[in-house]
């Protein structure tokens, strides 16, 4: 099979290859047509979708999967949260979330006055490219998850989801 990814975020790419190791992955940027930072699981889960419709335009796939980071509110706080989608030819959409992690107050407040996660993390922990490597949550779980194990996750679960409907 061939399977599309709508970015090029490495923790993304590699989610679909561990989860599709036999098939032929294909990276390309697709627009989430949401925020840059999605502020609610609704918004999140959007651009997810998006991503995997707008990568099913390349008419060679078989399957389109679209991975989304995001953050929403519960109680007043923020959590970080991460959503997925895999379209069919046949453009029948399976979706799934990712853990979710509470974040500190401090990047919480950052989120809430209009910058991005992964600019905020940079800032933070003084490194670059946090969203290619362990992410936000990796950062904050002490590395015991990173944000490509957690993104092969959802992956796992919309390649399940989809053999199950098969
Ligand atoms: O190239 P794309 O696929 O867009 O990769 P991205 O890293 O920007 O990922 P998203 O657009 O899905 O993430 C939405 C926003 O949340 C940020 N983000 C989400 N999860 C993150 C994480 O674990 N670490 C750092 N930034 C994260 C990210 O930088 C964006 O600002
Ligand atoms: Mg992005």
């Amino acid at each position: 099979m061939k399977v599309i990814v709508g970015s090029k975020n490495l923790t993304k790419v590699g989610a679909v290859e561990k989860t599709f190791p036999q098939d032929e992955v294909i990276a390309k940027d697709s627009p989430s047509l949401v925020a840059a930072q999605p502020i609610s699981d609704e918004e999140t889960r959007m651009g997810a979708v998006n991503r995997a419709m707008g990568c099913l335009e390349n008419a060679s796939v078989d399957l389109a999967i679209g991975l989304e980071g995001g953050v929403m509110e519960v109680d007043g706080r923020l959590y970080l949260c991460n959503w997925g989608a895999l379209a069919t030819r046949e453009k029948k959409v399976h979706t799934a979330s990712g853990a979710r992690i509470l974040l500190p107050k401090e990047i919480s407040k950052q989120l809430k006055d209009g910058r991005e996660l992964g600019d905020v993390m940079e800032q933070y922990t003084r490194r670059n490219g946090i969203r290619h490597k362990e992410g936000a949550i990796g950062v904050f779980t002490n590395e015991l998850v990173s944000r490509q194990e957690m993104f092969t996750h959802v992956v796992k679960l919309l390649r399940g989801q989809w053999e199950y409907s098969n």
